[in-house]
């Protein structure tokens, strides 16, 4: 498979050792635009950019029939609009804040406990992620999807950062030294605590989830997640 890099970063380069390692070749490498590009020579795209530049990148793709993945978080603002551009135009997108097959079992996790958590409402949940001091946006798109995830079962009306309403799920976003992406979904009453923590040790699982996704999606249509290529659920 030719696969197109966009954002040649962290994330950038270790999907192309993981890509290469599982017999795929690396046909751009795209760090700072895409005027010049011959999308004619790419199977697929994977976009690890920055939250400034994912939306056009993703765009252009589409516009030159190739399917995209996309990792980047922080710009998800325009997230429907892209779900639209690609279904009017019969394209090929996958968007996960997390790629990695730990996580997206978690996401499971946090479902079914938020769904048991739903009418004890002596327990308050909060959200804590920790990430490296590079990271450019907070929250974490995995702690945005855990609220999500909260919302959807319990009668949260929101998230927010560090200091939430009566009815928001807090997040606190931590930055120390090279944390690849820890994440923690806490229940608390005045008699005890309930945890579940994800703890990444390296960027492999998130590049090696988004190669797996951009093997899945190649002669696909329409808009799809981490669920349908895990075949979770
Ligand atoms: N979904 C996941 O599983 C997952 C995992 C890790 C990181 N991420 C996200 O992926 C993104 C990249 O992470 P990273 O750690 O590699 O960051 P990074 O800063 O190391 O790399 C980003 C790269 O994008 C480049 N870039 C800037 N403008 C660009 C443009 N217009 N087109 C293409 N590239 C451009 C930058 O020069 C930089 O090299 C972040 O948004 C991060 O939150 C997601
Ligand atoms: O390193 C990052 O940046 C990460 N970003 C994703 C997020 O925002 O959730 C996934 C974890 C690593």
């Amino acid at each position: 498979m030719k696969i197109a890099l966009f954002g040649y970063g962290k994330m950038g380069k270790m999907i192309e050792r993981l890509a290469v390692e599982r017999g795929h070749e690396i046909v751009a490498k795209i760090d700072v635009g895409n005027e010049a590009l011959d999308f004619s020579k790419m199977d697929v795209a994977i976009d690890f950019s920055t939250p400034d530049a994912a939306y056009e990148n993703i765009k252009s793709c589409i516009d030159n029939n190739v399917p995209v993945i996309s990792g980047t978080t922080g710009w998800l603002s325009k997230f429907d609009t892209i779900v639209d551009y690609c279904e009017e135009n019969e394209g090929a997108f996958i968007y996960a804040s997390n790629f990695s097959l730990g996580v997206n079992i978690f996401f499971e996790l946090n479902a079914y406990l938020a769904k048991m958590m739903k009418n004890l409402s002596q327990y308050k949940v909060s959200l804590e992620e920790i990430h490296h001091t590079q990271k450019l946006d907070a929250p974490s798109g995995t702690a945005i999807t855990l609220a999500e995830g909260i919302i959807a079962h319990t009668d949260y009306n929101g998230w927010k950062l560090d200091e939430p309403g009566d009815d928001q799920i807090g997040i606190s976003a931590k930055r120390i030294g090279d944390t690849p992406g820890t994440h923690t979904v806490d229940y608390t009453s005045s008699v005890d605590s309930i945890e579940i923590k994800h703890t990444a040790h390296n960027r492999k699982g998130f590049a090696l989830g988004a190669v797996i996704a951009a093997e899945w999606i190649l002669g696909k249509t329409g808009v799809f997640t981490m669920k349908d290529v895990l075949n979770l659920g």
